[in-house]
């Protein structure tokens, strides 16, 4: 049971930077057979490596069942329009080979929502919102799809949203996508207001997510906190603590989506 139209067997992770590449591909390594993971980084343009977990088993390594789950974890760079790009590449790629992904998940560290959530916690969207892209007017800001170009907001797919934040036990609803991270109590107030239910702000869920959906595929965003969206103090961000959450949470990942551990 995926929740999409068709079982995922193809999973394509798009996060920013190599350390929360490294995080998620960690956890969904030590929930799925060896050779299951592969890591890219077109933001460097370094080709596909298999990931090799840190422990690794000892004896014969079984081949991946054809059936069984098979992620690329990809470092796609920093904001909506790196992650937009390195995304849109990935997929066509894939398509060429005649491999296409079936699912793709925007993950990372994020800001949480204080209080509701914390530092550490996880934080999955139901909503994939553009929270800057629009026009700032005498009457205060409008989203680009209120101007009639687009959309301002990408939804994941159903049941498997909700699925996949029950099974992390994460803080679920809208998570923001921002050009430029909050740095102020009253621009942390500002997003609140306008999206009611936001959980998180990250750089990247909304152009991973229009790269999916030119693709006509579903999409999903999981980030863990390391900061409170509010005023700016960047010595205070738990990096640790969140990319520990980070691989937490893709150890789960495989379960939620009920799919793909069987060996070979
Ligand atoms: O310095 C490090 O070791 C390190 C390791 C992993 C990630 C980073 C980043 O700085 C990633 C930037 C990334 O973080 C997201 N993020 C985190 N908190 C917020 C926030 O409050 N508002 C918006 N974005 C946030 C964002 O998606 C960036 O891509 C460093």
């Amino acid at each position: 049971m995926s929740g999409t139209t068709s079982p995922v067997r193809r999973l394509l992770v798009v996060t920013a930077v190599a350390a929360e590449r490294e995080a998620a591909a960690a956890g969904l390594a030590s929930a799925l057979v060896p050779g299951a993971v592969t890591t890219d980084s077109l933001a460097d343009g370094a080709p596909a490596t298999p990931f090799e977990a840190a422990a690794t088993a000892t004896g014969p390594t079984p081949a991946p069942h054809p059936l069984a789950l098979h992620a690329t974890v990809l470092a796609g760079g920093v904001g909506p329009g790196a992650a937009a790009a390195t995304t849109a590449a990935a997929l066509a790629r894939a398509e060429a080979a005649g491999r296409p992904y079936d699912l793709v998940v925007s993950a990372g560290i994020g800001g949480g929502f204080a209080p509701a959530v914390p530092v550490g916690s996880v934080a999955v969207a139901s909503a994939i919102v553009a929270a800057d892209l629009g026009a700032q007017t005498p009457d205060g800001f409008v989203p680009v799809a209120e101007l009639g170009f687009g959309t301002s907001r990408h939804l994941p797919p159903q049941p498997l949203g909700r699925t996949v934040a029950e099974v992390l036990a994460a803080a679920y609803g809208p998570v923001l996508t921002v050009s430029t991270v909050t740095g102020s109590a009253e621009r942390a107030a500002e997003l609140a207001d306008r999206h009611p239910g936001a959980v998180a702000e990250a750089m990247e869920g909304f152009g991973v997510a229009e790269a999916a959906g030119a693709a006509g595929l579903p999409v999903l965003e999981i980030r863990t906190v390391s900061n409170a969206v509010g005023p700016r103090d960047r010595a205070a961000w738990r990096i640790g603590e969140a990319l520990e959450a980070l691989t937490a949470a893709f150890g789960k990942l495989p379960g939620a989506m009920g799919v793909g551990t069987e060996h070979g």
